[in-house]
């Protein structure tokens, strides 16, 4: 069974403590910070640039999972990267030579991840999985942009047909993620999950965390 592990979404932290908003989530036992990259073309909000990234970095031991919504992220790979991204992710949507980016993520020796919106059918991600080009695919069970949605159960569909072809990625969703759909994501071969505003606004982030991977264990064992 792969690890199942739980990413905050500093989106939901409280944007004048962003750095103890870093420090809560691992201390809560969190297994790494995500980072919600947005850039008001992609999606029409606009959030955190590469100094986010470096302050995080800077706050926490774990590892930080950077999400590019953004158009063009091929221009913006280097400086991501010199901030201290782990793993990058960037999306099947975006304008840009996907084999390219993701291979130039690699040769930076980072972890290169392809995500995929809700309505974008699975099959566009099959070459990425069928060649290796990513360690990781997001999911998204949100239509991104915003923190604090509800989770869409139809992407449920598409993570199955992910994982029945690739036993050996990190498949993660993003978007919703709470005591109430962990359960439901795993039992699809979900084993990272974003989850912001649901762990930002508990008192015990740390029982929050636990819960969920608890639960998320669980789901996925049964599944097998
Ligand atoms: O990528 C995102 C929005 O585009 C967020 O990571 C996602 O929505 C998580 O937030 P929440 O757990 O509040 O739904």
């Amino acid at each position: 069974m792969p690890k199942i592990q739980i990413m905050p979404s500093i989106l939901a932290a409280d944007f004048g403590r962003l750095a103890e908003g870093c420090k809560r989530a691992e201390e809560a036992g969190a297994d790494q910070i995500h980072v919600d990259v947005m850039d008001g073309v992609f999606v029409p909000n606009i959030s955190f640039g590469p100094d986010v990234v470096r302050m995080s970095a800077a706050n926490v031991k774990i590892p930080q999972n950077v999400h590019l919504m953004v158009q063009r992220p091929q221009d913006h790979l280097e400086k991501f990267v010199t901030a201290g991204s782990d793993t990058i992710q960037i999306h099947i949507e975006a304008k840009c030579d996907v084999p390219e980016t993701l291979a130039a993520i690699r040769a930076m020796g980072r972890r290169p991840a392809i995500t995929l919106n809700p309505e974008t059918p699975v099959e566009s991600i099959f070459e990425c999985l069928e060649n290796r080009w990513v360690d990781e695919v997001l999911v998204m069970s949100v239509h991104p942009g915003f923190g604090g949605q509800s989770y869409i159960a139809y992407v449920e569909e598409k993570c199955a047909t992910i994982r029945r072809m690739a036993d050996w990625v990190d498949l993660a969703i993003d978007g919703g993620i709470d005591d109430q759909t962990v359960a439901r994501a795993a039992a699809v071969g979900c084993n990272l999950y974003v989850a912001g505003s649901y762990l930002f606004k508990q008192d015990d982030m740390a029982a929050a965390i636990a819960d969920l991977r608890k639960q998320a264990e669980e789901a996925y064992c049964s599944s097998l």
